[in-house]
């Protein structure tokens, strides 16, 4: 057979099975249609329907990724299926979220990799917006940048849960990439100034120290706002991702200049709704203990005696006294696991005050 024929049988399969393809995903979305039905026929009074489940998602991906034997790989196959689930459950309810914005900011990017592209999705000016948009019932969740694997914990989120009653409800995980990026009007030998977020600066300091030594860094509220300056502005450049280039237009001057390749950041999901055990859960607490020697001590006791693993420990101000601190501890398991709760009732006893953020599934993605 010729190069041409073997083309054209190759294109009448793949059509043939774009149609099988079409056939099951519009049934998997009426069967949607029929768990909303169910979900919402046996409500009590006063009771509202759970549509989105983050315990069914993240085991429907897992299961997809264990069934996967290739060519597409599980990373690959996990984000289809991620965007199916989500075109599902938008039939079922549309889910509004907020995230830190302006639009084209890691955030959002991490919002969308949780939930896919079938949420409606609401920038936020700053995080404690985000968390006031969700504690007002504006929005169904909330995304929000929480730790930085060169940079450390972002402070402003959790400080914000010492002011908001919120649960979490998910986690994500991004891989920053930064890219350099100028507009039109740039010219590229004769760049004076470079915008980015703090954080980003700091991402890319040994970087910038190299390439740019003698350039003006300066800090604005995001990458996204750095991009749309840079635009319209000559001579200067954005540090600043993916999403960020796209929707401003930018060009790459430079790319993936993150001094670690393994540069990446977490990001929790906020909301009211408690998620059931998966078996592969984390739970988040934030906890006071009295101002005294071996506080510290006392409190990481319980976790150890239980061969329980600690994933992340941060200490902040209080907020209500003078040199007194919370610890924000996250710890693998479900706070309704019967050895989480004899640890937790172990720490509440010598605890000042003691607070369960949420339990969740580890991220899947
Ligand atoms: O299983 C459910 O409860 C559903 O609503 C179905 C479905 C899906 O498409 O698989 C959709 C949304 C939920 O977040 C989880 C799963």
């Amino acid at each position: 057979m010729s190069d041409a024929d073997q083309l054209k049988a190759l294109r009448v399969r793949i059509d043939s099975l774009d149609e099988k393809i079409l056939g099951l995903i519009s049934e998997r979305a009426r069967c949607a249609q029929e768990v909303a039905r169910v979900k919402t026929a046996s409500l009590a009074e006063g009771e509202s329907a759970v549509f989105y489940r983050p315990e069914r998602e993240a085991w429907v991906l897992k299961h997809i990724m264990e069934l996967n034997r290739g060519p597409l790989d599980n990373e690959e196959i996990a984000r289809l299926f991620r965007e199916i689930m989500s075109s599902c459950l938008a039939l079922e309810q549309p889910l509004q979220v907020a995230y830190l914005g302006p639009e084209g900011t890691f955030t959002q990017a991490a919002a969308l990799k949780h939930f896919g592209n079938a949420v409606v999705s609401k920038p936020m000016a700053a995080i404690d917006e985000v968390f006031r948009e969700v504690a007002a019932g504006a929005v169904n969740f909330g995304v929000v940048p929480v730790e930085n694997s060169t940079e450390g914990a972002v402070n402003h989120t959790l400080d914000s849960f010492l002011e908001h009653d919120m649960v979490i409800c998910g986690e994500v995980e991004l891989r920053i990439h930064h890219h350099l990026l100028v507009g039109e009007t740039t010219q590229t030998e004769r760049i004076t100034r470079i915008y980015s977020h703090a954080q980003s600066l700091a991402q890319c300091r040994k970087w910038l120290d190299a390439h740019y030594p003698n350039v003006e860094r300066i800090a604005v509220s995001s990458n996204a706002d750095a991009a749309k300056r840079v635009k319209s502005e000559w001579n200067s450049a954005a540090i600043a991702g993916d999403m960020a280039a796209q929707l401003y237009g930018l060009t790459r001057l430079a790319e993936k200049i993150e001094d670690r390749p393994d540069n990446s950041t977490r990001f929790l999901i906020i909301g009211s709704q408690e998620v059931p055990p998966t078996g592969d859960d984390k739970t988040s607490i934030i906890v006071s203990m009295s101002n005294k020697p071996g506080a510290l001590h006392e409190l990481l006791v319980p976790f150890h005696a239980n061969g329980i693993d600690l994933t992340r420990i941060e200490t902040r101000p209080s907020r209500s006294g003078k040199w007194t601190y919370v610890f924000f501890i996250d710890f693998q398991g479900h706070h309704q696991d019967p050895l989480i709760k004899d640890v937790l009732e172990r720490i509440g006893q010598e605890a000042v005050a003691l607070k369960v953020l949420g339990s969740y599934p580890k991220a899947v993605l």
